[in-house]
C-alpha cells in the first residue's frame, strides 16, 4: 500500500493532485458504493422496490427480522430498510479461523448474510486469515494463545472448504426451495490476508487510526471486561478493531459493501468500522452529489444477530458442554442430526425460522401439525434434516434422517450407541487438561497410512476439545442437569429407588413425576449386555418395569458404571455411577441429595429414603 509503489519511475517531483489521485489507487473503486449493481440497471430491482414500497412485498429488513435475525442495527433502522429496498449493495460476514472448523453458533449470521444473497444482494463470506493473527479480544477474559504457522495454516485451510461446502449447499438448498430465479445472486468468498499482509503499518495509522478516537474505543463492553474482570489487554488486541475495519473499508471501496452483518459480541467492532470507512471517506474524497456521512445511500451500516439460548436458558451450540462442530469429519451428520433433534418444543419454531431456508408459512403448517402430535417431532426432525443439509449436503442429511428415524422407530426400539459410548467414554476418561493443548501440530500417524493430514488434524483437534471441556464440565462440580452426562452416587441405586434416580439424573421434577413415568411406561433403561461398548451396534431399550418396587436398578449398570436412562423419543441420560466417597469429596450435588441426606441423618432406613 505504501505510495512509491505507485509513483511513476524516475520522477523527483509529483504535484499535490497526483499524489491525491494515486492516493486513491489502491482502493479504487471497482465498484463505486454510490452505484447500484447491475441488475437494477435491467428494471428488476426498481421493480421490486417499487412492490415493496406499496406494501406488497417485505422488505429484506422486514424478512431479517421476521425471522428473528435482528438484535441491533448500527446506523439506523429505518435509513438501512430504505437502503436495502433502494440499492443492490454488498454485505459481509467475517470469521477468524480460530479453529478448523465452524461451530453452529457461527449460522446466525451466515443465514442473514444468506438470506441476503437470495434475496440478490452482493454477499461476501470473509475468511479473517490475516485477523486471526492477532486475534480479536471481544466476549473473551483472556488472551488466545499464540498458534504455530502450521496449525493456523491447517485452520485456513480447513475452514476455506467449509466455507466453500457452504455456499454450494446454500445454492442447492436456494433451488430447492424454489426461490424468484429472476435475480441474479452473486457471492465471494475472501481471505483477509490478501490485503492485510501487505498493508503498512505506517499507512494504517495515518490514515485509519487518526480517525478512530481512544474514548471510544476505551468504552467498548470487550475492553471493559478485560480491563476490568479479566487480565488486561495487549496493545495488538486492542488494536483489532482497526483492522477489521480496514477490512471493511477495503471491500467498501472496491465492491460496495456497505452492511456488516456479525454476532452481538461484534457490536463494537462493527461500529468501531462504521467510523473509519466514514473517516476514510473523507480522506479518500467523494464523488459529487454525495451528502457526507449522512446520506444513507453510500454510508455504512451494522446488523447483530442475537445470542441464542433455549427456552430452559442453556447457551446454545453446546453438546455435553462440547462446541457442535459443522464439520462433519469433527462431528458425524448423525450426531448433528440428533443435537438439533433433541431442540425442546418451546424453541423448535423459533430455530426452524433461524436455521432453515423453510418459508415462514410453511414453518406454520409444520407447528400445527406438530401441536397435533408432538411427540412426532416432525418439527425437530424436519429442523434436523435442514441443517445437516445445509452443513453436510443432502445425501448426508437423507442418511441421517433415515438413521433416526430407523433407531428411534418404537418406543422399545435400539438404539445405535455411537453416542452413548462417546459420551461413556468421555465420562469415564478424567485426563489432565493442562497438560493437553493444542499449540503444538499434531503428529500425523496418518501421512504414513496415506490418510489425508488435515483429516487427521481435524479428528484430534475435535477429539482433544471434546475432552477438556468435558472433563472441566464433570470435574469442576458443573455436573447440570441438562447435559448428557450426570454424576450420580452409588447409594442412589437401591431397590425401588427407579423414581429417585430419574429425578437426581434431572429427567424429571420430582420423585412422584418419576413414578407416574414409570407406571405409564414413558421411561426406558438400557438393557446392559444387548450390546457391547467394544462391539457396539446396538443397544436395546425396554420400558423401566411397573414393579419397579422390587427391581434392584444395578442390574442396568453398563460396564458396571452407568445407567442410561432416556424418557420419551430422545431425552437422553447417562448417569455415572461413582462411589459416595468419592461424590462427597468431588462436592457435588443432584436433586434430592439434600433431602436424602436429612432423612438418612435423622435415622431413615434405605428403603424410606429411597
Ligand atoms: N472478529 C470477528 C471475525 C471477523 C474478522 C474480520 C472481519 O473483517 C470481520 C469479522 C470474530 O472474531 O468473530
Amino acid at each position: 500500500m505504501s505510495l512509491s509503489r505507485h509513483l511513476p519511475r524516475n520522477r523527483s517531483y509529483v504535484c499535490q493532485s497526483c499524489i491525491q489521485k494515486i492516493r486513491r489507487q489502491p482502493y479504487t473503486a471497482k465498484h463505486n458504493p454510490r452505484q447500484p449493481l447491475k441488475a437494477s440497471y435491467d428494471g428488476a430491482w426498481e421493480k421490486k422496490a417499487q412492490s415493496i414500497r406499496s406494501g406488497a412485498q417485505q422488505s429484506m429488513l422486514e424478512i431479517l427480522e421476521e425471522r428473528g435475525f435482528v438484535k441491533d442495527v448500527a446506523g439506523g433502522q429505518k435509513a438501512l430498510d430504505w437502503l436495502l429496498t433502494e440499492k443492490r449493495i454488498g454485505v459481509y460476514v467475517g470469521v477468524d479461523p480460530t479453529a478448523p472448523s465452524l461451530h453452529v453458533g457461527h449460522l446466525l449470521p451466515l443465514m442473514a448474510l444468506y438470506w441476503m444473497y437470495i434475496h440478490g444482494f452482493y454477499a461476501v463470506t470473509l475468511l479473517g486469515g490475516g485477523t486471526v493473527q492477532i486475534g480479536d479480544p471481544s466476549g473473551r477474559t483472556s488472551a488466545r494463545k499464540r498458534q504455530t504457522s502450521d496449525i493456523q495454516l491447517m485452520n485456513v485451510e480447513s475452514m476455506k472448504g467449509q466455507l466453500k461446502r457452504l455456499w454450494g449447499n446454500v445454492r442447492a438448498l436456494d433451488t430447492k426451495h424454489q426461490f424468484s430465479q429472476v435475480v441474479d445472486r452473486r457471492f465471494a468468498l475472501l481471505n483477509n490476508w490478501e490485503w492485510l499482509q501487505g498493508l503498512s503499518a505506517v499507512e494504517l495509522m495515518k490514515d485509519l487510526g487518526s480517525g478512530m478516537r481512544l474514548g471510544t474505543m476505551l468504552s467498548r463492553d470487550s475492553v471493559k471486561l478485560r480491563m476490568e474482570n479479566g487480565d488486561g489487554m495487549a496493545i495488538s488486541e486492542f488494536c483489532y478493531p482497526l483492522f477489521q475495519a480496514f477490512d471493511w473499508w477495503k471491500m467498501f471501496s472496491d465492491k460496495g459493501v456497505q452492511l456488516q452483518i456479525g454476532g452481538s459480541d461484534q457490536y463494537g467492532n462493527i461500529c468501531a468500522g462504521m467510523d473509519a470507512v466514514g473517516h476514510m471517506r473523507k480522506i479518500y474524497g467523494e464523488d459529487e452529489g454525495d451528502q457526507g456521512d449522512e446520506d444513507p445511500r453510500t454510508a455504512a451500516f451494522g446488523l447483530t444477530t442475537p445470542l441464542l439460548t433455549s427456552s430452559s436458558g442453556e447457551k446454545f451450540g453446546k453438546s455435553a458442554g462440547n462446541a457442535v462442530w459443522l464439520d462433519q469429519e469433527m462431528l458425524n451428520s448423525f450426531d448433528l442430526y440428533q443435537y438439533f433433534l433433541r431442540t425442546a418444543d418451546d424453541d423448535v419454531e423459533r430455530y426452524l425460522k433461524l436455521f432453515t431456508f423453510i418459508p415462514i408459512r410453511q414453518i406454520e403448517l409444520v407447528m400445527l401439525q406438530q401441536k397435533k402430535d408432538a411427540s412426532k417431532r416432525i418439527a425437530q426432525h424436519l429442523l434436523a434434516k435442514e441443517v445437516v443439509e445445509l452443513a453436510h449436503g443432502a445425501f448426508e442429511a437423507k442418511r441421517a434422517e433415515v438413521a433416526h428415524k430407523e433407531t428411534f422407530s418404537q418406543g422399545t426400539g435400539t438404539y445405535s450407541l455411537s453416542v452413548l459410548r462417546k459420551i461413556l467414554q468421555e465420562a469415564s476418561s478424567k485426563p489432565n487438561p493442562s497438560e493437553q493443548t493444542i499449540s503444538e501440530p499434531p503428529k500425523f500417524a496418518g501421512r504414513l497410512r496415506n490418510i489425508n493430514p488435515l483429516t487427521t488434524y481435524k479428528k484430534e483437534y475435535a477429539a482433544l476439545a471434546n475432552v477438556q471441556s468435558s472433563s472441566s464440565t464433570i470435574d469442576a462440580k458443573k455436573a447440570d442437569a441438562s447435559f448428557e452426562v450426570t454424576i450420580i452416587p452409588r447409594s442412589v441405586l437401591q431397590v425401588g429407588s427407579f423414581s429417585r434416580i430419574l429425578y437426581a439424573a434431572g429427567l424429571v421434577r420430582s420423585r412422584s413425576e418419576g413414578r407416574r413415568l414409570i407406571q405409564h411406561q414413558g421411561a426406558y433403561i438400557v438393557v446392559p449386555g444387548s450390546g457391547s461398548l467394544e462391539n457396539p451396534f446396538s443397544l436395546k431399550w425396554e420400558p423401566i418395569p411397573q414393579n419397579f418396587a422390587e427391581i434392584d436398578p444395578t442390574q442396568y449398570l453398563v460396564d458396571w458404571e452407568a445407567l442410561v436412562l432416556r424418557i420419551g423419543k430422545s431425552k437422553i441420560k447417562i448417569c455415572r455411577v461413582i462411589n459416595d466417597n468419592d461424590f462427597e469429596r468431588e462436592g457435588l450435588s443432584y436433586p434430592g441429595y439434600e433431602e436424602f441426606k436429612e432423612k438418612c441423618a435423622a435415622g431413615g432406613t434405605s428403603s424410606e429414603v429411597r
